[in-house]
């Protein structure tokens, strides 16, 4: 018998297609499974309907045909240990297809069919009375400004070379202020601050290589400096030497604090400004690997 499994597809991710679609579709049948589609129609629709699925049906196997914003809205409508999770990679940077080591669109379906699933730990951020999940990192400061700032225009018209004049536009707008991470007997002031549940950032670059998804916890990076800071830590992203610079206080926790208001991202979408506690959840969801 076939099994069951949803695919919730955003047709606005980076590089869907509906051609793309139909091969999934496709190559899913041709698997074994009976796949049924759920295309989103609103940013707020994938978490709508992982909360549904886990609601009404016995451990679904909910498929993300997406990019990681498309994840991160699922993530935050599973409920905990009560769906398995897959990837198939139709976002702008895909940087959980990169952790996984996700090489195409057929990679993922085989990883579907082989079925092994693992439970993954994910970040919990409470900011403004709210509660978001993220899988991937929790940015506090310089990249959740870059985020916040990207003009959709800009998006539209250049994709990731959007990010690099949001980029521009932040080094230029430079806030100088300083924010206090505080975890346990911790205390550390930085400008800046990356909380890593992943290793990868940003496209397929290693910056936090003690980050494991599969284990709980977060490798944090306070990140102190100006404008000359980032520029070294952008090279040191380049080649996986970003936590070895001395602008960067590495740690790894189970939970912090993070002061001030500066502007917070989740796996790459802005959400709040801070003060914002953050903890690790263990064993959310099985990961198809
Ligand atoms: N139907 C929809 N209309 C508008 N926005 C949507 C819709 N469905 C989902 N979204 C939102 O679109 C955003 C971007 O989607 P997604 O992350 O899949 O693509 P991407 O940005 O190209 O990829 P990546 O995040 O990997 O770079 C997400 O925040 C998601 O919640």
């Amino acid at each position: 018998m076939s099994r069951r499994c949803f695919l919730i597809v955003n047709p606005t991710s980076g590089t869907y297609s509906p051609q793309k679609i139909e091969r999934i579709m496709k190559g899913l049948a041709e698997r074994g499974f009976a796949p049924e589609l759920l295309p989103t129609q609103s940013a707020a629709d994938p978490a709508r309907f992982a909360a549904r699925l886990c609601r009404e049906e016995s451990d679904p196997l909910i498929v993300v045909a997406g990019g990681d914003g498309t994840i991160n809205g699922v993530l935050n409508g599973l409920a905990p240990g009560a769906a398995t999770l897959g990837v198939i990679p139709l976002g702008t940077s895909n940087v959980l297809a990169r952790e996984l080591e996700i090489t195409s669109v057929d990679d993922a379906l085989d990883r579907l069919a082989h079925g092994d699933a693992r439970p993954i730990s994910v970040g919990e951020i409470v900011a403004g009375g709210e509660r978001r999940r993220f899988i991937l990192m929790a940015g506090v400061g310089f990249d959740g400004a870059v985020v916040r700032d990207v003009r959709l225009s800009e998006k539209k018209a250049l994709g990731k070379g959007a990010y690099v004049l949001s980029a521009l536009r932040t080094l230029w707008n430079w806030d100088a202020s300083t924010v206090a991470v505080t975890a346990g007997e911790r205390n550390v002031s930085c400008h800046g601050v990356i909380v890593c549940n992943a290793s990868k950032y940003g496209g397929n670059f290693r910056l936090a290589p003690e980050a494991d998804l599969f284990a709980p916890g977060f490798q944090v990076l306070c990140i102190s400096g100006g404008r000359l800071a980032y520029l070294g830590l952008a090279l040191g992203l380049l080649n996986g030497t970003a936590v070895f610079s001395s602008h960067v206080t590495c740690f790894n926790a189970l939970a912090l604090e993070i002061s001030g208001d500066k502007a917070v991202q989740l796996d790459g979408d802005y959400v709040c400004p801070a003060p914002l506690a953050v903890r690790t959840v263990p064993d959310l969801v099985r990961l198809v690997v």
